[in-house]
């Protein structure tokens, strides 16, 4: 995916600009920024559902477009509706496209297989067939990943996959978007508030604020120099065992919400 010189503003406010941002196949970029900051608002631009105030955005070659099945996309996590007579194996269906594959016999049988196959990726072959209400957070998040990969997408768009997951779920569903981009070659966009759960896996970071941006390696972003001039006041980033720890105080500490990453997780393994 590809983005030259993009602006997005509404009205006087601008978002971001002057954003060149290229996601090689197969690359892995985190987009980390404090609430507002245009993360959700950048995956919109990609997806086709808001169009750029100046700039250009481009997936596989051709221009930013809604209904793109080059595109896979994981929605925020929303509670679904305990009476939701929708079950697993239905979701993930809407993910498939049917374009591609037709509505014969061998085109439904096809898209059944496909299906199938997904749902055993994601390790939810045992409760893809139960109501979506009745899964925990962890399992319904699982079939949203295996919709998004029923097409079979070159790019993967995630906003915020890994909240209100538990340590272990987070893990697992990092894992797999990881073991999908190694294995397709599939280019990855995943928007978070935490790096931690993912830094093993990030290529590199778009880091937002306030109009201001840095890209690059995760400990070339995460510093606190780099942080500090984005947040324009003293940000610490500290390094303990292996994850990352973003320290402010007062103001910064505001400014930083939930971007600070403060929170103390078990280390991956
Ligand atoms: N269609 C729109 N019209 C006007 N303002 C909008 C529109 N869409 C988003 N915004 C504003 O743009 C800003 C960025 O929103 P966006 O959802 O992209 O931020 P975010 O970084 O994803 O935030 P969060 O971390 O809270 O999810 C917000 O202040 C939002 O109110």
């Amino acid at each position: 995916m590809s983005l030259a010189g993009a602006r997005l503003s509404f009205g006087d406010r601008t978002l971001w600009e002057n954003l060149d941002l290229d996601v090689a196949p197969g690359e892995f970029v985190a987009v980390l920024g404090p609430n507002g900051s245009g993360k959700t608002s950048l995956l919109k631009v990609l997806l086709g559902q808001l169009g750029l105030t100046s700039g250009t955005a481009h997936i596989a070659g051709t221009a930013a477009r809604a209904g793109n099945s080059d595109v896979g996309y994981i929605p925020q996590q929303k509670s679904i509706d305990e009476g939701l007579p929708l079950r697993g194996v239905e979701l993930v269906g809407l993910g498939v496209d049917g374009h591609r594959w037709g509505l014969g016999i061998r085109g439904l049988a096809r898209r059944r297989r496909i299906v199938a196959d997904v749902i055993e990726q994601v390790g939810a072959s045992a409760f893809a067939n139960a109501p979506l209400g009745s899964l925990s957070g962890g399992e319904q998040q699982r079939l949203r990943v295996a919709q998004a990969l029923a097409g079979d997408p070159s790019v993967l768009l995630c906003d915020e996959p890994l909240l209100s997951l538990d340590l272990a779920n987070q893990r697992l569903v990092s894992k797999l978007i990881d073991r999908r981009r190694r294995t397709h070659n599939t280019a990855v966009l995943f928007v978070t508030h935490e790096i931690n759960p993912i830094l093993p896996l990030v290529d590199r970071v778009l880091y937002l604020v306030d109009g201001q941006f840095r890209i690059g390696r995760p400990r070339e972003v995460m510093t606190s120099k780099v942080l500090s001039d984005l947040y324009k006041t003293e940000v610490d980033v500290l390094e303990v065992r292996g994850r990352l720890v973003v320290v402010g105080t007062g103001d910064a500490m505001d400014a930083l919400g939930t971007a600070g990453g403060h929170h103390v997780h078990e280390e991956w393994r």
